[in-house]
């Protein structure tokens, strides 16, 4: 249903009411509603989200989006342009991509409710859950056209977006280094027949407008995928000429390593938004392997001083694992013991999240890729 209303714009209540009975003015605030719902329109508001503003006084908040979450306060876009707010006791299950309400004053009203969310459970805890961020339509799963292809992998992610109720793209890198790029194709469209199947080089901007029509105005789109599958670089392929937006954004971190802060949600240049939070990029580590990681702690925190984030831990230079087996500190049975786990770990994930999407969200799955599929040509 969601791709349905994709592409259709809003008629904004709270800009409707303003107008005043001066026919002068009233035509004044009719073009300043109209650009104001091109505004909110871009930014992903949508007639769910206007469907939400039932009573008189609701009529007359201010949306607003966020744009980011910081420690102690939000960055939120309304019409009239950026604020930032601070986070109140009654905001802490507000995340990056929600919609809220503000009152004349600029104060918190309410959050409205989501078509889609990312979220898991906080580390450590069986019941806490940790947002990660709301209302994304698209999200990107991003495999490279090599070696680390891998099919597992591929369906964790699609049980992920699944869970959140967001249609998944697959985006295949590294299409220029790739003899065969059909060949991978055809192992994913074997299991997802229906699947939506982009490859592309994501070093050129060129390469990747095939994904433009994810990009326009009023979508959302987020990027998930394994370490050095090209995440980054198709970002900042999407972003174009604002690439240097992304390097601000972006810091070291002390292994060497991009992380990033500051603002979470960029508007590219084909009109919608792109996700980039560091919570996104980990929800592929942490999730699925937590209690694997756990009951090898001493591995999972050798692990952290590897030189490559993405170590398999057999003859990479400056493993920390293996140079704790040479050193006699770990014994070997006990790293093939966990990568066997790991290994095992991975595909449970996927039977059991398919087992559930199949009956649950295999359809639904299938349905939204003929929605989108639809409105797409229907553009
Ligand atoms: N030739 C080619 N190289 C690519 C392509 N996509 C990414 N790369 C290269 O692959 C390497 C890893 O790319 P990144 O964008 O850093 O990967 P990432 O997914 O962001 O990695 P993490 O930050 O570890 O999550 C870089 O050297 C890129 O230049 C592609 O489509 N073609
Ligand atoms: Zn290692």
């Amino acid at each position: 249903m969601k791709n349905l209303n994709r592409f259709s714009t809003i008629k904004s209540k709270s800009a409707s009411s303003s107008i005043s009975s001066d026919s002068q003015s009233a035509s004044k605030l009719a073009i300043k509603s109209e650009k104001s719902n091109d505004a909110l329109t871009q930014l992903g508001w949508r007639p769910f989200f206007a469907q939400q503003l039932v009573d008189e006084q609701s009529r007359h908040f201010l949306p607003a989006k966020v744009m980011a979450c910081h420690r102690n306060k939000f960055e939120i876009q309304t019409e009239a342009g950026e604020l930032t707010l601070a986070i109140t006791a009654k905001m802490l299950d507000i995340t990056v991509g929600d919609w809220i309400l503000l009152n004349e004053d600029n104060h918190f009203q309410q959050r409205l409710a989501r078509h889609s969310l990312f979220s898991r459970k906080a580390p450590g805890s069986k019941v806490q859950t940790q947002l990660i961020a709301a209302n994304v339509d698209t999200v990107f799963i991003v495999s490279s056209l090599n070696k680390d292809f891998n099919m597992s992998r591929i369906e964790r992610y699609i049980a992920l977006a699944n869970e959140a109720d967001v249609t998944p793209v697959f985006v295949l890198t590294k299409a220029d280094l790739c003899d065969d790029t059909q060949a991978y194709i055809k192992q994913i469209l074997s299991v997802f027949p229906l699947a939506m199947v982009e490859a592309v080089n994501a070093l050129s901007q060129e390469s990747v407008t095939s994904l433009q029509v994810y990009c326009g105005p009023n979508q959302t789109v987020a990027v998930m995928g394994s370490s050095g599958v090209g995440k980054s670089t198709l970002i900042n392929s999407l972003l174009e000429d604002t690439a240097q937006l992304t390097s601000e954004i972006r810091e070291d971190d002390s292994k060497g390593r991009h992380t990033t802060t500051g603002r979470s949600l960029h508007q590219m240049p084909s009109g919608g938004l792109l996700l980039d939070t560091p919570g996104m990029r980990e929800l592929q580590l942490a999730d699925c392997e937590h209690g694997v990681s756990e009951t090898f702690e001493e591995i999972t925190l050798l692990a952290q001083q590897c030189r490559f984030g993405d170590c398999q831990h057999q003859s990479e230079p400056g493993c920390a694992v293996q140079v704790a087996i040479t050193k006699g500190e770990l014994e070997v049975r006990r790293l093939m013991s966990y990568q066997k786990l790991l290994r095992e770990q991975a595909l449970n994930t996927a039977t059991l999240a398919e087992k559930r999407a199949k009956d649950r969200s295999q359809s639904k799955y299938y349905r939204s890729v003929q929605d989108g599929a639809r409105s797409l040509k229907g553009k």
